[in-house]
């Protein structure tokens, strides 16, 4: 049975109940799908209490963006919650989570934040970071779980814990996939069947930059982009960046680069934006 609240003082008695034992959260913004779900399961698995929260974040979404038509499926969303051992889904009303109205202060991300995602959404990473600020000081989890699709929010929510010294361990998990390969995404629901159909070139890219990872930086790249080009040439797919980057800063990574790496790419499809990321590994005798 999952509890459905919708305040801080509905929320406290659950966080009581498990003041000695893991609490765990995973925030969404709902319109749930299999992503969302593994990342209940490892919640679930490591955590006495998984708590889950559902709020659309206006301070993360640009002025001409999707804010207003972003899907909202509260009661699907309980149901899939239940299913996946969820204890008590957290559903704030936007005067709770922004209690003086628009912030004043907020957390800011850096350079890493201005790079890729926050190059064609800015201001995206600072809401971001400053919902994902107050929802761990509102549902104070011992770990807090992202998905790896999203790679740069996982890289740069890492970074707010390490650099503001928070008491939480952030836990990423890896991409869940379409049979085809597309990665599970709430956006996927505004795609026409054709627009599903040239999505798949995003993640059809990534798996060919991954299976030139033994030759070096630019063979992945050029491998990536190849795939990328043949959509891209009849009109269907506009490309917003297709990058290979160091996990740990988000900048592009030299030729001669080896180590962990994430093969990253933005992209639209009519009018909707999708993103998706890959972790590979660059082996050293591979460089170019
Ligand atoms: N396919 C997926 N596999 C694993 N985690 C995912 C997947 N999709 C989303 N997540 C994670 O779920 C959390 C909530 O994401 P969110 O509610 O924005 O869903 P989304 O599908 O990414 O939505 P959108 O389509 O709006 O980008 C984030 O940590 C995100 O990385
Ligand atoms: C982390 C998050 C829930 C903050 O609104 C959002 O960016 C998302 O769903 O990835
Ligand atoms: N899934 C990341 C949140 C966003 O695109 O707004």
């Amino acid at each position: 049975m999952t509890a459905l609240v919708h305040t801080r003082a509905e929320l406290q008695p659950f966080l009581d109940g498990f003041a000695n034992g893991k609490r765990g959260v995973v925030m969404t913004m709902g319109a749930l799908h299999e992503g969302h779900l593994e990342l209940f399961k490892q919640a679930r698995h490591d955590c006495d209490l998984v708590v889950a929260t559902i709020f659309v974040n206006p301070l993360q979404f640009g002025p001409n963006e999707d804010f207003d038509r972003y899907p909202r499926t509260l009661d699907d969303d309980l149901k899939l919650c239940a299913e996946a051992g969820v204890d008590v889904v957290y559903a704030p009303a936007v005067e709770e989570v922004y209690p003086g109205g628009q912030p004043i202060v907020k957390v800011t991300p850096g350079p890493m934040g201005e790079t890729l995602e926050g190059a064609f959404r800015p201001g995206f990473f600072t809401g971001v970071l400053t919902i994902v600020n107050k929802l761990l000081n509102l549902t104070d989890p011992d770990k807090a779980f992202f998905g790896q699709k999203d790679a740069q929010q996982l890289a740069l929510v890492r970074r707010m814990v390490l650099d503001l010294n928070m008491p939480v361990e952030i836990i990423g998990v890896p991409t869940v996939r379409d049979e085809d390969g597309l990665a599970k995404s709430s956006r996927n629901r505004y795609l026409s069947s054709e627009e599903r159909a040239t999505a798949l070139t995003l993640s059809r890219a990534l798996f060919a930059g991954q299976e030139k990872a033994t030759e070096g930086a630019d063979a992945v790249r050029d491998a990536a982009n190849a795939v990328l080009e043949r959509t891209t040439a009849t009109g269907e797919l506009t490309v917003d960046y297709l990058a290979l980057v160091d996990p740990r800063d988000f900048s592009e990574v030299p030729p001669a680069f080896t180590g962990q790496a994430v093969l990253a790419v933005a992209a639209r499809a009519g009018t909707t934006r999708l993103i998706d990321n890959l972790p590979l590994t660059l082996t050293p005798h591979g460089a170019r």
